[in-house]
């Protein structure tokens, strides 16, 4: 695959490295309509629960160790954090493309954890690009993008788009049946009782607000999902200084950069269900695994003999077969 960027038709054969990320929600969501049962959603970011539903049904094989609470955070601390994560575990969140051609990470459903081999081979794949000792150029690397999603403060703004989901989907599900005028789907399972139903103020609200809540949410969920592109092409000396200079401090080099936002389209009304009844899988798959690890640590502090690894992996077990069967399919 080749990727468009600002430097690829550039003349002088300087090497232009891309990185592509796909941060995913950067924030806990705060809204009064999630339920007691699902509680656990201010707590624990989303795409860490989803992972647990993406290991039950194979869709990975290790749990990602990115944490979008990390790149969002605003501190150059943090942001390293998240990157090194994603070079480590990189899945579909994270890619590099060297001179419109990609050199790490993968296409399509993306990659397991990086190994030493492909480590090895990006880390020679660099060597046009950062001017540092073998083994030393992976690092410098990781600093570079880490610094540059600092200084660029491109992630503060796609945080402030995905921050307007206020009502999350439990909320904003009621809006979508009044705007699209056919009795609450979920209003019927949870409100068994109307009159003490926490959701029959949303039904009662004008049009006009329903569209709000639900334009909003969808143009927050278009933020959740759409990746950062940021190319870097080294500076020649003497090139007059540019407000998208990034300096490599451990290399002494200056780089030009670029950042800019890829998979934009707004996502569509027609997915309001599905993102309702995605939401409910991932919380209850995801509960499931913490009750069962909840009770394989009491296993093993009471069975503290020899059978304690054989237990903990029989509980496993129960959890990918029995323990989530019809519930987080
Ligand atoms: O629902 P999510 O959070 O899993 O996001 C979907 C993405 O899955 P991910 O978890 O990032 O691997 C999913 O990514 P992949 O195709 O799995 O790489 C899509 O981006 C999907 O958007 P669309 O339906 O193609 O418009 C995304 O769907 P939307 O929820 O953004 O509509
Ligand atoms: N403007 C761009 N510049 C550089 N690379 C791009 C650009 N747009 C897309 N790409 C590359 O193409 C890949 C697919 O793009 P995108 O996700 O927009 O396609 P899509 O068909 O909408 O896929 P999906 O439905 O899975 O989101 C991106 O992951 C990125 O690597």
């Amino acid at each position: 695959m080749v990727v468009l960027s600002f430097i690829s038709g550039n003349l002088k054969g300087e090497p232009c490295i891309t990185v592509e990320i796909k941060p995913k929600c950067g924030f806990l969501p705060f809204s009064r309509f999630i339920t007691e049962e699902n509680a656990v959603k201010r707590n624990v970011v989303r795409f860490r629960m989803h992972q647990a539903l993406k290991l039950h049904n194979q869709e990975i094989s290790e749990y990602s160790e990115y944490n979008p609470l990390d790149l969002f955070s605003g501190s150059r601390e943090g942001i390293q954090k998240a990157i090194e994560a994603l070079y480590a575990t990189p899945q579909n969140n994270f890619r590099v493309f060297l001179n419109g051609s990609i050199v790490f990470g993968g296409l399509g459903g993306g990659t397991n954890s990086t190994t030493v081999q492909v480590g090895e081979a990006f880390e020679d794949i660099l060597k046009n690009v950062i001017q540092a000792d073998n083994g030393q150029r992976t690092t410098s690397f990781l600093q570079l993008v880490a610094e540059t999603i600092y200084i660029s403060g491109a992630l503060e703004q796609l945080l402030e788009v995905q921050k307007l989901d206020t009502y999350d989907i439990e909320g904003a599900i009621h809006a979508y049946y009044n705007i699209i005028s056919q009795p609450c789907m979920v209003c019927r399972e949870l409100c068994k009782d109307k009159l003490s139903c926490r959701y029959t103020s949303l039904h009662s609200i004008p049009l006009d607000q329903s569209l709000k809540i639900v334009k909003d949410y969808l143009i927050a969920a278009t933020a959740k999902d759409c990746s950062l592109m940021i190319s870097f092409r080294p500076k020649e000396d003497g090139r007059l200084p540019s407000h998208n200079t990034v300096y490599l401090g451990s290399t002494n080099q200056a780089f030009e950069y670029k950042v800019y936002f890829i998979d934009l389209d707004l996502k569509p009304l027609k997915k309001m269900e599905a993102y309702y009844e995605l939401d409910k899988k991932i919380v209850s798959c995801y509960s499931q695994m913490m009750k069962t690890e909840h009770e394989t640590d009491k296993a093993v502090t009471i069975n503290s003999n020899g059978s304690v690894r054989d237990q903990r992996y029989a509980l496993e077990d129960g959890l990918f077969t029995e323990g989530c069967t019809g519930k987080c399919k």
